[in-house]
């Protein structure tokens, strides 16, 4: 534990900070930069259970050396002059959020981390210390919970604690994978897409994969992924054959969640459906997974298999009906929190008040 960790000052009064968390993604789309990131990423144990003395021959000689270059072109072609898609989303999206819980009376700092890279989620817990934040509700940028992702930022948040002394008080919101602000976003969404490119013959709603194992050890994300397409397919009044749910982004040779989105979608074309419309609900920014897997890989698929129009609908990124529910999302784990006007004027005079004690009994800070 780090010796001299206390911000603790008489006087000062304390704040609350939301912290969205999204993956993280690399600091260019180099393979120089790659290595490090997909170090970090993949030698949490969260993401890969293989045994570690095996896991770190394979990182280390095998995919590290190749899927840096290979993933560094994929970037490339994604990149934007304001950087990765991931980074500039969730980064708009934590200083949108800030308005959208201050029109509902929260006086709050939202930021954004990045498990891997940065800026990385002890860094900025710091600097909330720093700024006085004696309150952190953490928020991870994903609906469904999975282990290898929202256990995996408890993990970041924890760690960094231990070695600090004077703690925040702490929340962390599981999931909300069937909030209604969130399917009513997607659902409006997908009508805007149908209002301005008419309405597709299948709807493919597609997830990040996760190893079949998990789900065999009680993992959820699986469940959670098919409540969120239900709900969303209940809400635009699909029936059972005009959509489907698939699996993206296989990494190695173990069977993950099936079906994959990749040979499903060509099979539908195969099978003579002439259009597909492609969401993907479980990524909340558009990032390398959406928009070059799928708008790029998937897309490039489903036309040599015979298909004539591919159509994909972009993640909830800063649509307004999205961070209004974010909003709706967080407000409830504010509760009972000095966050509103009246609560924190307050808090402001029981720090004066602290001020005037601490100088009677002789406190140094
Ligand atoms: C190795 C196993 C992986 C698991 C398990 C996994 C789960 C998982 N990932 C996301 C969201 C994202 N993943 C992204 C990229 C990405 N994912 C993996 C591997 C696993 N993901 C790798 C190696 C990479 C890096 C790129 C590559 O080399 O393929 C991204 C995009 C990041 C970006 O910068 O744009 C996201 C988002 C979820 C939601 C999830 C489990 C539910
Ligand atoms: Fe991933
Ligand atoms: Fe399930």
């Amino acid at each position: 534990m780090s010796k001299n960790s206390s911000s603790f000052q008489h006087g000062k009064a304390s704040k609350t900070a939301v912290v969205l968390v999204n993956l993280g993604t690399p600091e260019a789309p180099t393979a120089k930069a790659l290595r490090p990131y997909l170090k970090e990423f993949l030698s949490d144990t969260r993401v890969v259970e293989i045994p570690r003395l095996i896991w770190w021959f394979i990182l280390n000689c095998i995919i590290l050396p190749f899927r840096s270059k290979q993933s560094a072109a994929k970037y490339a072609a994604i990149w934007t002059a304001e950087g990765s898609p991931l980074k500039v989303h969730t980064l708009k999206q934590a200083t949108l959020l800030r308005g959208y819980l201050g029109e509902r009376g929260h006086q709050v700092d939202v930021v954004a981390a990045m498990r891997y890279g940065q800026p990385a989620v002890s860094d900025v817990l710091n600097q909330l210390q720093k700024n006085g934040c004696e309150r952190v509700l953490i928020l991870p940028a994903y609906p469904q919970y999975s282990g290898t992702t929202t256990a995996s930022i408890f993990d970041a948040v924890s760690t960094h604690y231990k070695k600090i002394r004077n703690i925040p008080e702490l929340r962390f919101i599981k999931h909300y994978h069937d909030h209604d602000g969130y399917i009513l976003a997607l659902k409006n969404s997908i009508f805007k897409h149908w209002e301005q490119n008419k309405r597709a013959g299948h709807l493919v709603m597609s997830f990040h994969g996760v190893p079949k194992r998990t789900l065999l050890l009680g993992d959820p994300y699986h469940c959670e992924c098919h409540k969120t397409a239900r709900l969303l397919a209940q809400s635009l009044g699909l029936k059972e054959d005009e959509y489907s749910v698939t699996f993206q982004s296989r990494f190695g040779k173990a069977e993950w969640l099936q079906p994959y989105t990749l040979p499903s979608i060509e099979a539908l074309a195969k099978s003579g459906t002439r259009r597909v419309d492609v969401i993907c609900p479980g990524f909340t920014s558009d990032c390398l997974e959406t928009l070059e897997e799928i708008n790029i890989e998937v897309r490039a698929a489903f036309m040599l298999a015979g298909g004539k129009e591919f159509h994909y609908i972009p993640c909830l990124n800063e649509d307004a009906l999205w961070l209004r529910a974010l909003a709706e999302i967080t407000e409830p784990h504010l509760h009972a929190w000095p966050t509103s006007f009246e609560a924190l004027r307050d808090v402001q005079q029981q720090a004066a008040a602290s001020v005037v004690w601490a100088k009677k009994i002789g406190a140094t800070q």
